[in-house]
């Protein structure tokens, strides 16, 4: 016996705030992917970063050259070397934000989709469904989407912002201390709060985007539902849209509400350091007038310091703006990083085996199941085994665990205790590719693609993309090739209203097929994978006219015989055939034989089929049986 808990492993629980070991391997995360998304790009954006963090401390000491010289009487070809020299330095400064934009726009794209592949490739490594059902997984997974794009960029702009302040910084700083120490000292010092307060605004701010996540997906779901041609006739014919809308205004207020909040601890906090800043500058332009008029600085001197202090002032608060943002993307790019790292949902095998061909059984061995910790068992203790070319039929009430148990055999999640073996092989121990490369399924609701018709049938098995006549004939089998084959585009046509057709069908948009078309199509993505060595249908017909419903039955019979399958049915005529029929009650298997044994032993089975067929009796209900 084993367990699987649903740990905050599985569900990717995010700390709220990153330590420092957390932030370093963003950062080494973050650098990493930008550089393998565009080496050059990067180069150059650093480079010309560099080169125009350099300007404004060349064209201040140029200047103050230029006034010196004027003001002392030098000739006009001692200015024309620093005047040319400002010239070329302006012409830098006014090009390189083009320049910069341009390459940080570069940059943006290309580690963006270097991310998004990145991210979703890891995605489609979780190969459990348990991730995908977790709030906090998918809080997560949503910041990841939103931060892995744009994070790595911010990160590159960051060291590239902190490099133009710190080269800055160290220039002017230099310059004040030529002219007076302590009052380098002193602007330098008033930095530190500066920074401080950037650092702690971008906690917040990593805090308030974590708080809002929830919120804001439950205000998209909302959004989607008001717009989604899905939901619109049960929304119209209720008259629910008021009630919807509420609850998307409801959200997106309480969204707004802390981010009112966060902007009002910004506004005080940077209206006060911006306030202190302006007073010292205020105070050393009157200190350098002084000076100056008692003949201690020339007029050279002070246009340096009017220019170096609000420029010391304004490369400290880059500086710790740079750091806040930085830190800012750090802590976001920290869930791509743990989405990305997360591995495996499903654990390794102990003892890892293959899926091969079935020769034998598959058997389910007192297992036990429930989707969380806190849930109720779904199932209690079930033993069935299903003899290799046999045909498993599963009824039983609504809610009794015929699904779950379908899917613990396509092992989309793990038993919580017990074990279904493959010819004597663990479940676990299986690759779950290999298993479901093995397995065709025809779940309750089958998927409908905004894809052509083609496209909505071969996605069962890619490998028939380009073999036509291998879709066809899965087309027939579930009777939907004639239907495909009228449509405007025959398999080239778009089923969708969502979408434009791209296919050039000769009609702007797609079709829409009824449910129970969808139903064939299911059916037929299925029937793509002729040699699967098990077959499971969970509720194939519940959408077909009876018509249809008889003669898929016939077909799927035909195509059962000989072959392991499961069969989940409401329509009890269509499970009669079955080798075995097992009755789940309350996720136990009550009643266990064929049709016959079943109905002679008076119980559930009777029950129900006896129910069923008087239905279609004409009497008002059959004999000694209530519902
Ligand atoms: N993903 C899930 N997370 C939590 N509980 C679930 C999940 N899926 C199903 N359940 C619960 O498990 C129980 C069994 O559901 P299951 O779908 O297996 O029943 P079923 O016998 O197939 O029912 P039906 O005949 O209605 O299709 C139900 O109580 C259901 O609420």
């Amino acid at each position: 016996m084993s367990a699987t808990p649903a740990s905050s492993a599985h569900s990717g629980r995010a700390p709220a705030a990153p330590d420092a070991r957390a932030l370093a391997r963003a950062l080494r995360a973050a650098l990493a992917l930008a550089f393998r998304s565009s080496p050059g790009v990067l180069v150059w954006h650093l480079g010309v970063t560099l080169l125009s963090a350099a300007t404004p401390l060349a064209a201040t000491w140029l200047v103050r050259d230029i006034l010196d010289a004027l003001t002392s009487g030098t000739s006009t070809a001692g200015i024309a070397a620093p005047a040319a020299a400002l010239a070329v330095v302006s012409t830098v400064a006014a090009v390189s934000p083009q320049l910069t934009g341009y390459l940080r726009a570069r940059m943006m794209r290309a580690t963006s989709l270097r991310a998004h592949e990145d991210l979703h490739t890891a995605v489609d490594t979780f190969t459990g469904l348990r991730r995908f059902e977790h709030p906090e997984f998918l809080d997560r997974l949503r910041l990841a989407q939103q931060s892995g794009g744009l994070a790595p960029s911010q990160v590159v702009e960051g060291a590239a912002g902190l490099t133009r302040s710190a080269v800055l910084l160290t220039g002017f700083v230099g310059s004040l201390a030529v002219l007076d120490p302590v009052l380098a000292v002193v602007v330098c010092l008033s930095g530190v709060p500066v920074l401080w307060a950037e650092i702690s605004l971008s906690r917040r701010r990593a805090r308030t985007y974590w708080d809002i996540s929830p919120t804001e997906r439950r205000e998209i779901f909302y959004a989607t539902l008001l717009t989604s041609v899905e939901a619109a006739k049960e929304i119209r014919l209720y008259g629910a849209g008021g009630f919807l809308r509420g609850r998307m205004l409801r959200e997106r207020r309480a969204a707004d509400a802390l981010r009112e909040r966060l902007d009002r601890s910004e506004l005080r906090i940077q209206s006060a350091l911006q306030t202190a800043a302006a007073a010292l500058a205020g105070a050393g332009l009157l200190w350098a007038v002084g000076a100056a008029a008692r003949g201690a600085m020339t007029v050279g001197d002070v246009s340096l310091l009017l220019a170096a202090i609000p420029a010391v002032q304004s490369g400290i608060g880059g500086l710790a703006g740079e750091l806040g943002q930085a830190h800012h993307s750090l802590v976001m790019f920290d869930h791509y990083v743990g989405v990305v790292r997360l591995g495996p949902d499903l654990p390794p095998p102990r003892r890892p085996g293959r899926a091969r061909p079935l020769r034998e059984a598959i058997e389910v061995q007192d297992v036990w199941f429930r989707y969380e910790d806190e849930l109720p068992w779904v199932l209690r203790g079930v033993d069935l085994r299903i003899e290799r070319g046999t045909a498993l039929a599963l009824a039983g009430v609504n809610g009794s665990g015929k699904s779950t148990l379908v899917k613990l055999l396509c092992r989309f999640y793990d038993p919580t205790r017990g074990r279904i073996l493959w010819d004597g092989t663990d479940l676990r121990d299986i690759p779950p590719a290999e298993l479901r490369a093995r397995v065709a399924a025809t779940f309750q609701d089958p998927m409908r693609y905004d894809l052509t018709a083609r496209e909505n049938i071969t996605i069962g098995e890619l490998s028939s993309l380009g073999a036509p006549r291998r879709c066809a004939e899965a087309a027939r089998l579930a009777g939907m090739h004639d239907d495909i084959a009228r449509l405007p585009g025959g398999y080239a046509t778009l089923l969708s209203r969502t979408f434009r057709s791209a296919e050039g069908d000769g009609s702007d948009s797609g079709v829409q097929l009824s449910g129970g078309q969808w139903q064939r199509m299911g059916l037929a993505r299925s029937f793509l994978r002729a040699d699967a060595d098990l077959l499971i249908l969970d509720e194939p017909s519940s959408g077909l006219d009876p018509a249809a419903e008889y003669e898929i039955h016939a077909r799927l019979r035909e195509r059962r015989a000989g072959r392991t399958s499961v069969l989940i049915s409401h329509r009890l005529g269509a499970v009669k055939d079955a080798d075995v029929i097992a009755v789940l009650e309350g996720g136990r298997v009550a009643e266990l034989g064929d049709h016959r044994g079943l109905l002679a032993r008076a119980g559930t089975y009777h029950r129900l089929f006896t129910l069923q067929s008087s239905g279609y009796r004409d009497e008002p209900e059959a004999e000694g049986v209530r519902p």
